[in-house]
């Protein structure tokens, strides 16, 4: 963090969270294009992780990455999906509670890579036994399974998902995944018999032309060119550069084998995505009548063989009409028109129930029999809001999509938060935001919705249109301010809206839709005559889809619309009992370049992403929340009072443990039932601290640490480790009836203390701080801590050189002699003895005078003491000796300065005569004959 940190001005911000101007749009997009060009696509708002597609490798999913995000804290390395799908796994480990990850963002943006990196994540940091390597290999290979029959090339998206996907991950008690469950939401069935310039119908149609074996074909009656069928050829792209369908189709064959596909599945399945080509190819003419007919026979033929039907039977059924009178059936020709229409209308329904088919088949692999786990990891890549320059029934559906998951964040993000603090009772600033549960009820609302309304107008008797489905839709939600027509905007609207149109004001933005095909696109009609042909196929799996029940069922199927609205609500009811965790993607460009940030294109995303209203309220919030009894749990051997066992309220704990680690009073806040942790980085700390996930970590540097021990103190170390090996056993041998996890934690607590300690230790001898121990290690803790200072004394004693040793001998003395007994003896300690302060003078003469000096620190003030001994050989000898220093006496011929005290400065002269006789001349100076005298003014 504070690498990232000192490196901002260049990168940006990790989390924008930490943006100084959070409410600016500019600002964000400075933000995501700093980090983008530098290659670093992953900015966190709080937990939500925003990814920006890189269209490019860029190194960051290896293996060493995958360990490195392992088991970390979420917010000490920097964002990463990794950190997404491994803080979800830690959580639903520790919490035994499920989750989901909800990735969304438009087409193109990096949903599906980034829901493949989780997955692949989970596959090989997860702990695995060698009987479930199956069921986590099965999780991997149904991916390219329904890839191939689930996505396609569009403009935007040379592998675009097709299909809303939804796959739960279940883990058992030991974290270990032992199965799996997807769910698939609106197949583009639109996409089998038409694209758009430049798009291609699903990959598998073009693997199996490209990759199949010469064998397949024959028997499915097909040629190697995709050009020859009509269903591949209308985008003009059906071979295309940017996909090996070949390679591609090896990956899936593999793929199959693991999934459990026999080889009588695939014979049904390939037989019926011949058939869907086969029908592509099959031409109408009109008649004399005015109605359809088959001129060439030999693609029916085709497609009877591999159904298993009548080829007559079909040839009728898709030129034909069974219309039922009261009592009989009545059978009317078709036009050319409808014909065609017919046509599609199967090829549409045996691809669309296939596919539900095909992910029933996956799961029966995924699934585990004998699953015992309790908890799912769910993973939703779905569809982002979709607008384009036309707008039709798919966008209304996905962007409803969109709008319920939009609700969902709301409930589960912006609207719990605020009530969440308002039930804890933390003051918080309400912050204003768009609760967009109006625009779902103006879409969902039974009987006043607009589902509702275009159902209602797809089952009234008359003849029922687009344009009168648009016109019953002003008639009964007109006046809601979220919905507009030509005919209800005011002047200045009406030039941007057709008369066929109608325009929603979505939460995040406005999006005009036009309704031609609503009607038929929601029907999704399937002639009676051609479902009872399907559902006498002798094709095994569409005998699966297409039940004979059905045909005795005379109640009308819900409706394209209803139907995804039911599967949206099931949905919604999955996610919400989950703990949800979202990734955001954004598309840089449409030209699909690496390092091209298109600041228009993201900008627009960013809004429709909501993206800012999120940053607004984590930013108003607080970074975590914990419940007291988790909090406590986690942290409660940082602080000794609380560990091993608080007695107290939880409450009370937390308070004791967070005053104990230091936190500011800015930094928290103590709800109700949980605490409340501000900013990131105070969380950072303490998960610092405890390093619960740096297990490994600790023990390679419990081993340095163990290692310099040992080569400097071998014995010492040996001795220690062993009294702390001792006392933890004992530790744990007596609270193991209490707790009997403990030997594992109380083995980690060890190993982290001392690797804290590692960083903590006094750094000479003076320096007495101590890490504080955990209470189980409070013995052991004492013990080092001698140990060190033992240490850090030995140490220093080594250091010291002779001469300063000599001086601290002199100091010992020192202390001897005036320890405690003279006032000033504490401060001589700070100030070394020089080695030429005292000196002695004497005469070369007779007398007994003995003049000692003592310099002070400037060198003229001498504190000169005068002496007459009558033993002056013994006295100036003795004294010598005890100072060690034969040049301390200086004998003198004729005179010796003398200096009693500042400015008292005299000179002695040293005479012979008869007799002892001191005088002294008119200038001061004392004349000494055979005697002494002293005075400061004789
Ligand atoms: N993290 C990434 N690193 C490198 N390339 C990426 C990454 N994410 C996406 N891409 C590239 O972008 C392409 C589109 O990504 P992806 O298929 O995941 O988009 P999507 O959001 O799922 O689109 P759609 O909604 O159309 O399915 C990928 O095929 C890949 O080439």
């Amino acid at each position: 963090v504070e690498g990232t940190l000192t490196a901002r001005d260049k990168v940006g911000v990790q989390d924008f969270v930490l943006l100084d101007a959070y409410t600016s749009e500019s600002a964000f997009l400075d933000n995501l294009r700093k980090r983008f060009s530098e290659n670093l696509i992953y900015t966190y708002i709080g937990t939500l992780l925003v990814s920006v597609n890189p269209y490019q490798e860029l190194g960051i999913y290896t293996l060493s990455q995958m360990e490195l995000y392992q088991g970390v804290n979420f917010f000490e390395l920097p964002p990463h999906v990794y950190a997404i799908a491994d803080n979800a796994y830690r959580m639903m480990c520790s919490e035994l509670n499920n989750h989901f990850i909800l990735i969304s963002g438009e087409s193109g943006a990096g949903k599906t890579e980034a829901s493949k990196k989780i997955l692949q994540y989970f596959a090989v940091t997860c702990p695995m036994t060698e009987s479930l390597q199956i069921a986590r290999d099965r999780l991997l290979f149904s991916n390219p399974v329904l890839e191939a029959f689930g996505n396609a090339k569009t403009l935007r998206n040379d592998n675009s998902s097709r299909f809303g996907k939804y796959m739960d991950i279940q883990f058992d008690f030991k974290g270990i995944p032992v199965g799996g469950h997807i769910i698939s939401y609106l197949i583009e069935k639109s996409r089998v018999v038409y694209q758009n310039q430049g798009e291609r119908n699903f990959h598998i149609f073009y693997q199996l032309l490209e990759g199949g074996e010469e064998e397949l074909l024959a028997y499915l009656g097909l040629e190697r060119d995709p050009q020859l069928y009509k269903y591949l050829s209308q985008g003009r792209c059906a071979k295309e550069s940017s996909v090996n369908d070949k390679n591609d189709w090896k990956t899936v064959s593999n793929a199959f084998s693991v999934i459990d596909f026999t080889k009588d599945d695939l014979e049904n399945l390939f037989g019926i995505i011949a058939s869907v080509l086969h029908l592509g190819n099959i031409g109408f003419e009109e008649n004399q009548q005015g109605c359809a007919s088959v001129p060439d026979t030999h693609e029916i033929k085709w497609i009877a063989k591999l159904l298993g039907v009548d080829p007559w039977v079909l040839l009728e059924a898709l030129t034909h009409r069974k219309i039922e009178a009261k009592t009989e059936e009545v059978i009317c020709p078709l036009t050319l028109e409808l014909s065609a229409y017919a046509r599609d209308a199967m090829a549409k329904a045996v691809y669309g129930r296939t596919f539900t088919w095909l992910v029933n088949k996956i799961n029966s692999s995924l699934v585990n029999k004998d699953f015992t786990g309790k908890t799912v990891i769910g993973l939703l890549d779905i569809y982002g809001f979709e607008v384009f320059d036309k707008n039709g029934f798919e966008q209304f559906c996905i962007n409803y999509c969109n709008e319920k998951l939009q609700q969902l964040l709301i409930e589960r993000t912006l609207k719990a938060e605020q009530a969440e603090y308002e039930m804890e009772g933390i003051e918080w600033e309400p912050i204003q935001y768009f609760n967009n549960k109006i625009i779902c009820d103006l879409v969902e609302e039974r009987h006043k919705g607009i589902i509702s309304i275009l159902d209602e107008e797809c089952v009234r008797p008359g003849p029922a249109t687009d344009l009168s489905f648009l016109e019953r839709l002003e008639e009964k939600v007109g006046k809601h301010a979220h919905f507009e027509t030509r005919k209800l905007a005011g002047p200045r609207g009406r030039k941007k809206i057709g008369w066929m149109e109608f325009r929603l004001f979505h939460y995040a933005g406005e999006v005009t839709y036009c309704a031609r095909g609503f009607l038929e696109k929601n029907n999704d009609l399937l002639y009676r005559h051609l479902k009872e042909v399907l559902c006498r196929s002798k094709n095994r799996i569409l005998k699966e889809c297409f039940l004979v029940a059905e045909l005795e069922n005379r109640r009308r199927a819900p409706t394209v619309g209803t139907q995804f609205k039911n599967s949206l609500s099931s949905l919604l009811e999955i996610l919400i009992s989950k703990e949800p965790s979202y990734i955001r993607c954004i598309k840089p460009n449409e030209s699909k370049e690496p390092s091209k940030f298109d600041d228009f294109l993201i900008r627009h995303q960013v809004k429709y992403l909501g993206l800012m209203e999120h940053l607004r309220v984590r930013r108003a919030g607080f970074a975590y929340r914990r419940k007291y009894e988790h909090f406590l749990q986690r942290y409660k051997s940082l602080c000794p009072d609380t560990w091993p066992h608080w007695h107290g309220p939880p409450e009370e704990g937390v308070e004791r443990l967070i005053k104990y680690i230091g936190y500011k009073p800015e930094e928290y806040k103590l709800g109700r039932t949980k605490i409340f942790i501000r900013f990131p980085r105070t969380l950072f700390a303490t998960e610092d601290a405890f390093e619960f996930s740096k297990h490994q970590l600790a023990i390679t540097l419990e081993a340095h640490w163990r290692g310099a021990l040992a080569r400097k103190e071998a014995k010492r170390r040996k001795w220690a480790v062993q009294t702390v090996r001792k006392f933890i056993k004992g530790f744990i041998n007596r609270n193991k009836p209490l707790c009997p996890d403990n030997e594992e934690f109380i083995v980690f607590v060890r190993k982290n203390y001392i690797l804290n300690l590692r960083h903590h230790v006094p750094k000479n001898v003076l320096d007495k701080s101590w890490l504080r121990p955990p209470g189980i290690l409070e013995t052991a803790s004492d013990l080092l801590r001698k140990m060190c200072t033992r240490n850090l004394v030995r140490k220093y004693c080594r250091g010291i050189t002779a001469e300063r040793r000599a001086l601290m001998q002199e100091k010992v003395v020192t202390s001897e002699i005036f320890q405690g007994k003279k006032e000033g003896y504490a401060e001589s300690l700070h100030q070394p003895f020089a080695n030429s302060r005292v000196g002695v003078s004497t005469s070369s003469l007779s007398d007994g005078i003995l003049v000692i000096h003592i310099l002070q620190a400037d060198i003229k003030q001498k504190g000169d003491v005068i002496l007459q001994c009558e033993h002056i050989f013994e006295a100036v000898t003795k004294l010598a000796m005890l100072v060690k220093k034969e040049n301390l006496v200086n004998v003198v011929q004729g005179s010796l300065q003398f200096c009693i005290s500042p400015g008292k400065e005299g000179t002695i002269v040293f005479d012979t005569g008869p007799e002892e006789q001191i005088y002294k001349d008119k200038n001061g100076q004392l004349t000494v004959v055979s005697g002494w005298v002293w005075g400061r003014e004789a």
